[in-house]
């Protein structure tokens, strides 16, 4: 079952080649910030490029739900009527995030430190993953958090007003994690400090000195500490939110494996903590090139050429690469079936507590379709096939999972029997014009 309604199973068959220009939607994580903190700021913010997928709308409604004004313009415009630091109102019921969880722990942390309560809760996926790792550093805060068992949604935040400054070290890698305790510490009332181990995206820091948020980051031999001071007035922005590097992947490592391909994906932000999966498939031998390569706001972008790869080969990605990859190892063990070899990835365990357990999810697949996978806790390994002999042939479970059902329905456009999935329905969380998208480059999506 999809989120909203009946399930969406969908099928993608082998295709003569993609080709054609591929212009992808906003950034999740940028969307998800920019309502998040035009919610929190003074007066109107603009956004252009809103990624309108059912996860940010969530996120949207909810920003309504505290007190913000949140408007639709039409094509992507939306107006944000925020207010301020410490300025939301208490929702007069239960805030529902969907399948989101970027967005239900961005949004405990931002009215974690305020004078009110909020319960929250999800879909099947959201209410079965772990939320302490949000709750147990909002509660030195001051905030108190009632879940279910294992800390899991639905669950009620008690925010703690007038709340003093904490210094954090995160314990795992996650930006979700870090900017919900940056967005709690806005409203305490000196330096915060945040320290990450591992460098993960960084959209909250940028975005946070953007709004006028007085904020540095050192990098030191123990890793990043981010120092917040609390209590800012931060100011409405006009904001332009690039294209998704994670959306960007799927015709990306579908052009790579479809023989025939050749696929312009234009205007995709290379900020470092998003750009491992395309460092990766080039190691792999994947014909992908960076054309136009410039700077917009500070980070690097440019347009993807991805073109059919017939010689791709199996490489060790390392740990350290996992946290600016983390969404895209699904698709890239699709990539890793038609590699001559052996693709191992490691320092991976973060895969397991996403919408599913992707690493479960991708190994049964993948099997399914006839591809050898083993796999540990923090682990896995796909052994590729070569082009020509990934067999396909499957009906897979999507498990609520957008990132699962794209990935299987592009595994399809190459493999030499067509593959299904359960439910496309949950692709609209992130990537609602997927399949229009793909289908413009000529791929082959039924729905059965
Ligand atoms: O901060 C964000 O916008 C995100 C962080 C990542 O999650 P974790 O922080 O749980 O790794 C990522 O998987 C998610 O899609 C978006
Ligand atoms: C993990 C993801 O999202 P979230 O954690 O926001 O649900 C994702 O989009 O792959």
């Amino acid at each position: 079952m999809s989120s909203h309604g009946a399930a969406l199973p969908m099928l993608s068959r082998k295709c003569k080649g993609l080709t054609g220009e591929a212009h992808v939607p906003g950034d999740k994580s940028i969307s998800h910030r920019s309502l998040i903190l035009g919610a929190m700021s003074v007066g109107e913010t603009r956004i252009t490029g809103l990624l309108e997928g059912q996860d940010v709308l969530d996120t949207g409604r909810a920003m309504r739900a505290f007190g913000a004004e949140v408007e639709d313009l039409g094509q992507g415009n939306w107006r944000v009527y925020g207010v301020g630091v410490g300025g939301f109102t208490e929702p007069d019921n239960v805030i529902d995030c969907g399948n989101s969880g970027t967005g239900v722990r961005l949004i405990m942390g931002a009215m974690a430190t305020t004078d009110m309560t909020a319960t929250f809760t999800g879909d099947a996926s959201l209410n079965s993953r772990p939320m302490a790792r949000v709750t147990d550093p909002l509660a030195l805060f001051g905030a108190r958090a009632y879940g279910r068992r294992g800390g899991r949604l639905p669950m009620t935040i008690v925010g703690a007003a007038d709340a003093a400054p904490v210094q954090y070290t995160v314990p795992v890698p996650s930006a979700q994690v870090k900017s919900a305790v940056l967005l709690a510490a806005l409203n305490a009332r000196g330096e915060s400090q945040v320290i990450e181990r591992e460098a993960t995206r960084d959209h909250t820091e940028r975005m946070l000195a953007g709004f006028g948020a007085t904020i540095e980051t050192e990098e030191t031999a123990e890793g990043r500490i981010i120092r917040l001071q609390g209590q800012p007035e931060l100011k409405a922005q006009d904001i332009t939110v690039p294209r998704d590097p994670s959306s960007a992947a799927f015709p990306v490592c579908a052009a790579i494996i479809t023989e025939g391909s050749d696929v312009l994906v234009p205007n995709i932000g290379l900020n470092p903590t998003r750009a491992g999966l395309f460092t990766t498939l080039i190691e792999m031998g994947a014909d992908l090139t960076y054309e136009n390569l410039r700077e917009e706001g500070g980070e690097p972008v440019a347009d993807l050429r991805a073109k059919f790869s017939p010689n791709l080969k199996g490489i060790e990605v390392p740990p350290a690469r996992a946290a600016s990859m983390i969404d895209e190892y699904p698709v890239l063990s699709v990539v890793a079936a038609f590699a001559e070899g052996r693709t191992e990835m490691h320092g991976v365990k973060e895969l397991r507590v996403k919408e599913s357990d992707r690493i479960d999810a991708m190994a049964k697949g993948l099997r399914a379709a006839g591809v050898t996978v083993d796999e540990g806790e923090d682990w896995w390994a796909v052994e590729g096939r070569g082009h020509g002999n990934v067999t396909g042939g499957a009906t897979v479970e999507s498990r609520l999972d957008h990132r699962i059902a794209m990935s299987f329905l592009i595994l399809g456009m190459a493999s030499e029997q067509p593959m299904q999935v359960d439910d496309g329905g949950p692709i609209a969380t992130s990537f609602p014009i997927f399949e229009s998208l793909m289908g413009g480059l000529g791929a082959i999506i039924e729905r059965v």
